[in-house]
């Protein structure tokens, strides 16, 4: 592994990723085909937090959380840090100290793909945390790694400067050139979704708004009234 700290990466346009923010995981992940999502083991500290930013990437050794410490000097207001291990870990390398100092440079939130603790405090703080774990056990501060180099969670890549939206759904990430696409796609989508709600207030069933109705008897399946052999 490269042991490398690359700062000023280019980020993906704040206004967009603000726009970004407005729309939920589930959401986008549908509107841009399915792409981007970091897969369901990566999930919420806490619920009831969305936000989008923009990535700080860190490669740690597992149990070591050095580069996480060097990656906080790189981190901007606005920012999501995105912390990968070389190898599967659920040590707990993040925490409200952590946090404090992330709090302070203006981060949105944690995405981590190991371990973290201290999560009564960091529900308190309201620092939004999405992790593979959560864990007492300790790390060192020892092994070099990499701070903005590509990573890659739930065989999702991840660069430095993409965009990472992040709610109660999961973690996706969307590639900094293709932020402003993300969301007018999305825009689109919530307004397709909010008129088969109205539909669905007023009683209309799916089998009929999106035309399954007619299709099922050509999948075998055909309507028995009970008791009829
Ligand atoms: O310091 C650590 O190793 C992690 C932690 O608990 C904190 O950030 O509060
Ligand atoms: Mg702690």
């Amino acid at each position: 592994m490269r042991t490398v700290v690359v700062t000023n990466p280019p980020r993906a346009e704040a206004a967009a990723v603000d726009e970004l923010a407005k729309h939920g995981v589930a959401t986008v992940h549908e509107a841009t085909g399915r792409t981007g999502y970091l897969g369901p083991s990566i999930r919420p500290v806490h619920l009831g937090s969305r936000i989008a930013g923009t990535a700080v990437t860190v490669l740690s050794w597992p149990g070591d959380n050095l580069m996480i410490h060097v990656a906080v000097e790189q981190c901007r207001p606005g920012d999501v840090l995105v912390v990968a291990t070389t190898s599967p870990s659920t040590d707990g390398m993040f925490g409200e100290l952590f946090a404090t100092a992330l709090q302070y440079r203006g981060v949105r939130g944690l995405v981590i793909d190991a371990g973290v603790r201290d999560v009564a405090d960091l529900h308190a703080m309201g620092f939004p945390v999405w992790s593979a774990a959560v864990s007492a056990q300790g790390t060192v501060k020892a092994t070099p790694g990499a701070v903005n180099v590509p990573v890659t969670i739930g065989g999702q890549p991840i660069r430095p400067g993409d965009a990472v939206l992040a709610d109660d759904d999961g973690v996706m990430c969307i590639p900094r050139e293709s932020v402003a696409d993300a969301v007018t796609a999305a825009r689109a989508r919530e307004e397709k979704e909010a008129a088969t709600r109205a539909a669905f207030q007023k009683g209309e069933l799916g089998l009929d708004r999106y035309g399954l109705r007619d299709r099922l008897p050509g999948m075998g399946i055909e309507y028995v009234e009970y008791g009829a052999s």
